[in-house]
C-alpha cells in the first residue's frame, strides 16, 4: 500500500517510523510518502491560507496549493487513489472503516489547518477520486495530522505480514463481528503489591479460562458500552 500523506507539518509525522508502522515501511509492505503543502505555494511566505468568504473567524486553506498537490500525486503514480480528509464533519472512524481502506491500494491523506479546506478542493477531488471524509470523533482538533497518525496506525496494523499473528486480530474489540470489549489481562508476577491474577487463569483449563474471558468481556461491555451488547442475543457476538 502507497500512503501520501499531505499537511503543512510534515514534521508530525515522523513517529510513523516507529514501531510496527515503521516495520512495515522497512519490510516494503508500505510505501509511505509525506509532502509538505508549501512545495506547492509560489509566493514569498508560501501561503496556504486567507480570510473566509462571507465573513467569520479563523482562515480558511487556499485551493491552489491542494490543487497542485493533488496534479503531483497524479504524476508521481497511477495507483488508483482515495482521498481521505479528516474533519470533524466526517464519517465517524471505526474497524469497520479500517478494514475498508486497509483494502486501497493507495490512501492520500490531505491534512487540514485553520478552519479547514476551501469546500471547492473537496469537491474537485470528489469528481477525480473517491473521497471520503473521516472524523476521530465528536471533539474538535486543531488540524488533520494526529486524526491522520491514529487512521494510519489502525489500518497498517490491518494489512497481510504487518501483524505476527493475524488471527488475533478476530479476536479484538470492534473487530467485524466482534463486538465485545477486551477482557482484561494478566502477565508475572502471579502477585503484585498483595493483588493476586485471578486462579482460574493459572488452571490450565482452557475451557474454563475462554468461559471466565468471555464472561469478563460480556461484563466489561454491558459496564462501558451497552450500545454494542444486543440484548436479544445478550453475547456481543455475531453481525
Ligand atoms: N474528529 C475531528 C477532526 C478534526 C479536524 C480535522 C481536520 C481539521 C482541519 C482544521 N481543523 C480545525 C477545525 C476547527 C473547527 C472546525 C473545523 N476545523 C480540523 C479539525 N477535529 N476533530
Amino acid at each position: 500500500m502507497r500512503l501520501d500523506l499531505i499537511s503543512i507539518f510534515p514534521d508530525y509525522f515522523s513517529p510513523l517510523q516507529l514501531s510496527l508502522v515503521g516495520k512495515a515501511i522497512t519490510a516494503g509492505l508500505v510505501d509511505l510518502n509525506v509532502h509538505d503543502l508549501r512545495q506547492w505555494t509560489h509566493d514569498r511566505h508560501h501561503t496556504t491560507d486567507d480570510t473566509p468568504y462571507g465573513g467569520g473567524a479563523g482562515m480558511v486553506m487556499k485551493p491552489e496549493p491542494w490543487g497542485e498537490a493533488f496534479d503531483a500525486m497524479e504524476e508521481q503514480s497511477a495507483l488508483p487513489l482515495t482521498v481521505v480528509v479528516p474533519t470533524p464533519a466526517g464519517r465517524p472512524f471505526d474497524q469497520a472503516l479500517a478494514y475498508e481502506l486497509a483494502e486501497r491500494q493507495r490512501l492520500v491523506f490531505a491534512c487540514g489547518r485553520y478552519e479547514g479546506i476551501d469546500q471547492r478542493v473537496i469537491d474537485h477531488c470528489s469528481e477525480k477520486y473517491e473521497l471520503i471524509e473521516v472524523s476521530l470523533g465528536d471533539y474538535v482538533l486543531n488540524g488533520g495530522e494526529v486524526a491522520v497518525l491514529a487512521i494510519v496506525e489502525a489500518v497498517v496494523r490491518l494489512l497481510p505480514g504487518v501483524i505476527g499473528n493475524p488471527a488475533s486480530l478476530d479476536e479484538e474489540s470492534h473487530a467485524p463481528g466482534h463486538r465485545l470489549l477486551e477482557y482484561p489481562n494478566y502477565t508475572k508476577p502471579p502477585v503484585w503489591r498483595d493483588r493476586a491474577v485471578p486462579e482460574i487463569l493459572l488452571s490450565g483449563n482452557h475451557a474454563a479460562i475462554a468461559n471466565w474471558r468471555r464472561e469478563r468481556a460480556l461484563e466489561r461491555t454491558r459496564e462501558r458500552r451497552p450500545d454494542l451488547v444486543d440484548d436479544d442475543i445478550g453475547n456481543g457476538f455475531g453481525a
